[in-house]
């Protein structure tokens, strides 16, 4: 029996990784072949035109899982009975600037369609968030849309996951494929930590650690991680637009193994509700390394300490980085406390406070 449609919402779709995207959701290639589905499609007044003609060419292009889709400027009907939100809208940075550059735009975005999606998404319609800064903005959406469980609300590492996979190939000359269980560690900024260290190659002799494939210290605990850090910027620096079709590909990744599950042994990095794991604050949307099985996510625990010598000097290093952001946000708290008691506001001391603990510049 053929299966129901699948509403996939993405918003910002007239923009460039909307036009990447909707065709790889029409395609199959983030619910699955045998997945039938309705693409909502959202942007706002001034892309209308453009908009329609991304739907014209969805159209053209007949895909046969392709079902219906809504193309819309009302926040209201674009949201309407969605299973799957990818919120993309937003203004991207441009060259020079950091994420955190396009926030005071983007947060208020999020935080209207925030109540649009509590009111009007399926039940228990899974987020992603893609526009930046990422994390803060899936933060803002949870905030205001309490009553959307906090699990199904994530954000976007999966790229700079791929972005990892896809540098330790080039440097082995090894398929991707191949290459798995590196982790992204914190924001979708240039904070990120991306970790090797329990990250393997499969080889035909079975199994082996990258770090004794690459056998190159230097080059794993230095150009690798800043390559991966600055990947976004490298690309706005050449193509004076930021990361397009590799967003889209990765927004996929991120919703097919959310929805469909990991493969037994493997784990990928999602932004997500901090549940205290790993000394991380809970309720910060922080990137950890999860496993997903029957549409759910679980942080793969034990990652930090490894009885391998080498990466137990990562293992410090990491751990320092969480106690020093830790040591900072209390004193941050304590600050903003004092700031409380003198404006009595709580409601915008909170949403401040929130927006701030995810910047990355505050804990750099
Ligand atoms: N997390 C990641 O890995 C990652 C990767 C690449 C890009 N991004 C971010 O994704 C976002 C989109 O990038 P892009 O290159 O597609 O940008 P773009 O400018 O090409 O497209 C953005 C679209 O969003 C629309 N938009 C603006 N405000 C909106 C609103 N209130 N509601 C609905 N739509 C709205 C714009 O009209 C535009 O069509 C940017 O914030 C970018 O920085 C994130
Ligand atoms: O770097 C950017 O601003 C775009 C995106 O976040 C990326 O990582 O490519």
């Amino acid at each position: 029996m053929a299966k129901e449609p699948v509403r996939v919402l993405v918003t910002g779709a007239a923009g460039q990784i909307g036009y990447a995207l909707v065709p790889m959701i029409a395609r199959g290639v983030m619910l699955g072949l045998d997945q039938p589905v309705i693409i909502h499609m959202l942007d706002i007044q001034p892309a209308a035109e453009a908009l329609n003609g991304v739907k014209m060419e969805l159209v053209d292009a007949a895909f046969p899982l392709l079902k219906g889709v809504v193309a819309t400027t009302d926040v209201v009907d674009a949201c309407t009975g969605v299973n799957i939100a990818v919120m993309v809208g937003g203004f991207p940075r441009k060259e020079g600037m950091e994420r955190k550059d396009v926030m005071s735009k983007n947060v208020s975005i999020y935080k209207s369609q925030a109540s649009a999606l509590e009111k009007h998404a399926a039940a228990n319609c899974k987020v992603l968030v893609v526009a930046n800064p990422a994390n803060t903005n899936a933060l803002i959406l949870k905030e205001f849309a309490p009553s959307i469980p906090e699990k199904n609300i994530t954000c976007l590492t999966r790229l700079d996951h791929n972005r990892a996979l896809g540098q330790i190939s080039e440097r082995l000359n090894v398929q991707v494929s191949d290459v798995k269980n590196v982790i992204i560690w914190g924001n979708h900024s240039s904070t990120q930590y991306p970790d090797v260290n329990h990250a393997t190659v499969n080889t035909p002799s079975g199994e082996k650690p990258v770090r004794g494939l690459v056998k190159d210290d230097e080059w794993l605990n230095g150009e690798f991680i800043t390559t991966v850090q600055q990947r976004g910027a490298a690309i706005i620096k050449a193509r004076k637009l930021s990361s397009a079709l590799s967003a889209a590909s990765s927004a996929c990744d991120h919703i097919r193994d959310w929805v469909l599950g990991t493969p037994e042994g493997t784990w990928v990095s999602m932004g997500v509700y901090s549940d205290g794991s790993y000394g991380v604050p809970a309720g910060l949307i922080y990137s950890f390394p999860v496993t997903c099985h029957s549409g759910e996510w679980k942080i793969v625990q034990g990652c930090v300490c490894s009885a391998n010598e080498t990466s137990s000097f990562f293992c410090i290093l990491h751990c320092v980085f969480l106690t020093q952001s830790i040591a900072f946000w209390v004193g941050r708290l304590v600050s903003r406390l004092v700031n409380l008691v003198v404006q009595n506001s709580y409601s915008n001391y909170v949403l401040v406070w929130r927006k701030e603990i995810c910047n990355p510049e505050y804990v750099a």
